[in-house]
């Protein structure tokens, strides 16, 4: 086929066929890089959009994100108790496993992690944000239960690798969930709330491994706790609505209303319903290419065109996928998995204590990340973050390298290296530990379930590469290259958040589309997210004088 018969028949597929105007196809900017829209009936569609915006989330949005976070918590626990497990389980997988069973055992969750994270999107899109939820859940619950009566290491794997679908499922579909709910102006914060509780979640799975390390079969217990929160999930899920924006893209007009009233409403009352009617609107507009007829594998083959033949998506796409590689090949998870086993290399008496302090650091940052990231904005919180864990990894590169062989833990190098490891932990909690899961706001509805997709993929194939070579490099190259290692591709991370990551705070999902449309629009991205921050600000002091007065 020619050159130009392909791309007919792909803009044929891509181009929807449409009732009303494309906003995007209408706009115009103005000196200060904010847009206007040719058509005025659009363009107030959009400021009322935009107004419903600056309401505070009610209690009934923080409920949904606080339920939805129980798969953040099952992602943490999960992958967190894996290391006390190990060291606990002496020989009752029938025999004293080896470092290579170790390692399998450990990344079948990855694994399984990966595949399910390759298929979330997709099945989101067609059974619906709330049934594959659900579904995680089921996996987790399979998962765990043969874990926590396994009697041999390929059982152990078995469990592990079913139990890795659902987190690899869950880790697409929390955000996902959260960030169609959320107001803008909380959707950044609301997104960590999740990450809080992975992180939360790993602690827990530390400190209660710590707890059973000596209890015979203690780390049953361990796995089989897992189960609690995944039936709780599960049962509460059945009550939760879907989110406004999937009704609509199923077509279902009056229940996605319903649910803008209950996330919009305000304490002091019901909204208005002719509010109500144009959020609804608005998400109809930018979900003007839905073609109900069309059988799900059609579906599937227009997203994927759409993701990769539309340049706007598929600059999404890019940073997506950019900020999860980074994510993972930083090489943090080496130190989630493998922090007791470093700590005693160290010389440390207590490694599986100290490795706490490390996953309790993980979490405290993210805290201070959940503070500020909609404040400071996602990209300025990177750019300010991501240089400090090159640095904090050269400097554990440096103090392994004059470490002692016979080093015990009061030797200064080794405090050097507990300390360095805090540092680069304290900067990646602050920073690119979370912003990645900010993922769905970066793509329209149209390709947000297979783009997601492709970015969890990037993340937890990221994470099967340092799980499974950590070790082994830390034999062929030395800790020292290692971690110096690490600190380039940090490095390199930095470069590419600063040429490609756009600004989103405070935009909304369909304003974020828009930047994306003919560039990565750094610059423009700025103008706009700074923009949106005064008028919500404005907006918050106007509502102030009038509850004074
Ligand atoms: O955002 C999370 C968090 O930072 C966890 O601590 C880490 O183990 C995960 O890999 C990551 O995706």
């Amino acid at each position: 086929m020619s050159d130009e018969n392909n791309t007919t028949t792909i803009q044929a597929e891509v181009e929807p066929t449409l009732t009303t105007k494309m906003p995007s196809e209408e706009k115009t900017y103005d000196e200060a890089g904010d847009y206007e829209y040719e058509s005025d009936a659009i363009a107030r569609e959009i400021a009322n959009g935009v107004d419903i915006e600056n309401g505070k989330p009610n209690p009934f949005v923080f409920l949904l994100t606080i339920l939805v976070s129980f798969s953040g918590f099952l992602f943490g626990y999960d992958t967190g108790y894996i290391s006390g497990a190990l060291v606990a389980m002496g020989t009752d997988l029938g025999h004293a496993i080896t470092s290579s069973e170790k390692e399998l055992i450990t990344s079948a969750t990855s694994l399984g992690a990966l595949l399910g994270g390759i298929v979330a999107g997709t099945l989101a899109d067609v059974l619906g944000r709330k049934w594959v939820t659900i579904g995680a859940n089921t996996l987790f619950v399979v998962g765990a239960g043969i874990q926590t009566g396994a009697h041999s290491v390929w059982t152990m794997i078995g469990g592990r690798f079913v139990m890795g679908w659902g987190v690899g499922i869950a880790s697409l579909i929390a955000p996902l969930y959260i960030s169609e709910m959320a107001p803008s102006r909380f959707r950044g914060r609301l997104v960590i709330l999740n990450v809080l509780a992975i992180t939360g979640g790993q602690v827990i799975a530390y400190a209660i491994g710590a707890g059973l390390e000596t209890l015979p079969n203690g780390w049953r217990v361990l796995v089989g706790l897992g189960i609690v929160p995944a039936v709780a999930q599960m049962v509460m899920f059945v009550y939760m609505p879907e989110t406004p924006r999937y009704l609509v893209r199923r077509g279902q007009i009056e229940r996605a209303r319903h649910v803008v009233r209950w996330i919009y409403s305000s304490r002091d009352g019901a909204i208005e319903e002719e509010v109500v009617i144009r959020k609804v609107k608005l998400l109809e507009i930018y979900n003007n290419d839905q073609h109900p007829e069309w059988s799900g594998y059609r579906r599937f083959r227009y997203s994927l065109k759409q993701l990769y033949f539309v340049p706007g998506h598929f600059r999404a796409l890019i940073v997506a996928c950019g900020l999860q590689g980074i994510q993972q090949l930083c090489g943090f998870n080496s130190l989630m998995y493998f922090s007791a086993t470093i700590f005693q290399v160290v010389g440390f008496n207590k490694p599986t204590a100290v490795s706490l302090i490390v996953a309790g650091t993980n979490m405290a940052f993210t805290i201070l990340a959940f503070l500020l990231i909609d404040i400071v904005g996602r990209r300025r919180i990177l750019l300010c973050t991501v240089w400090g864990m090159s640095a904090a990894l050269v400097l554990n590169a440096v103090a392994f390298h004059f470490l002692p062989p016979d080093a015990t833990q009061s030797n200064p190098w080794a405090i050097v290296i507990l300390i360095a490891m805090m540092l680069y932990v304290a900067f990646y909690a602050a920073g690119i530990g979370n912003v990645p899961w900010q993922q769905s706001e970066l793509f329209p509805i149209q390709v947000r379930g297979l783009g997601t997709s492709m970015a969890t993929a990037t993340n937890w194939a990221g994470n099967l590469i340092i799980g499974s070579t950590f070790l082994t490099m830390m034999d062929r190259i030395t800790p020292s290259g290692t971690f110096g290692f690490y600190a380039g591709l940090c490095l390199l991370g930095e470069v590419f958040v600063f040429f490609l990551y756009p600004e989103t705070s405070y935009l909304t999902l369909e304003a974020i589309q828009d930047v994306l449309t003919d560039g990565f629009n750094i610059k423009r991205a700025n103008q706009m997210s700074r923009n949106a921050k005064l008028k919500h600000s404005a907006a918050r002091c106007e509502a102030a004088g009038d509850s004074k007065a």
